[in-house]
């Protein structure tokens, strides 16, 4: 693991919290970015060499909607950067870490992602990030 890549918050209304974030971080977001495989929207603040990645639901079987359904609105999980996404799926399963999904899929901000169950992981939801390389 390289650094936290984003802390990932979930949030009701993605309009309204990005005006609190950016009041609280003194910084806007610097884009918004659907991902529907996972019914997301999604918005991204840069905070020193890390991020916060703010969660709305698009629909109602999303994981966000769930969460927010059952707990409330608040840290979703929390995003390592990886240098080798692969490598470190095997390294986690070494580990005896629960991967959910057997295959890298598409992540928000330029990303392949891997979730880890938080049942593996000390009750916190972990993404893992690998950089999509930049197509020339
Ligand atoms: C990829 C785009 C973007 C990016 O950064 O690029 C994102 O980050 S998208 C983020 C949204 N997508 C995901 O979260 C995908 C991974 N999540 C899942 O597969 C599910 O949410 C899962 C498996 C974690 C839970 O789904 P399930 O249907 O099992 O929901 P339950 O409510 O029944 O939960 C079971 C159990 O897990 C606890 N739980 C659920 N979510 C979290 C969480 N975020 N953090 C910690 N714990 C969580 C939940 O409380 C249940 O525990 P229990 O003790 O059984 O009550
Ligand atoms: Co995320």
């Amino acid at each position: 693991m390289r650094k936290i890549e984003h802390l990932g918050i979930a949030v009701r209304d993605l309009q309204k919290s990005n005006d609190l974030f950016k009041r609280l971080l003194g910084t806007a977001h610097y884009k918004t970015e659907s991902v529907e495989s996972e019914g997301v929207k999604t918005s991204f603040f840069q905070v020193g060499d890390t991020k916060i990645e703010l969660l709305e639901a698009t629909r109602t079987e999303s994981p966000i909607a769930k969460f927010i359904e059952k707990k409330a609105e608040g840290i979703h999980h929390i995003a390592f950067d990886v240098e080798d996404i692969y490598t470190e799926m095997d390294r986690m399963k070494a580990e005896g870490f629960e991967i959910l999904n057997d295959i890298p899929k598409e992540g928000a901000d330029n990303k392949l992602v891997v979730f880890l169950h938080p049942k593996s992981t000390n009750g916190v939801l972990v993404e893992l990030c690998q950089e999509k390389p930049k197509l020339h």
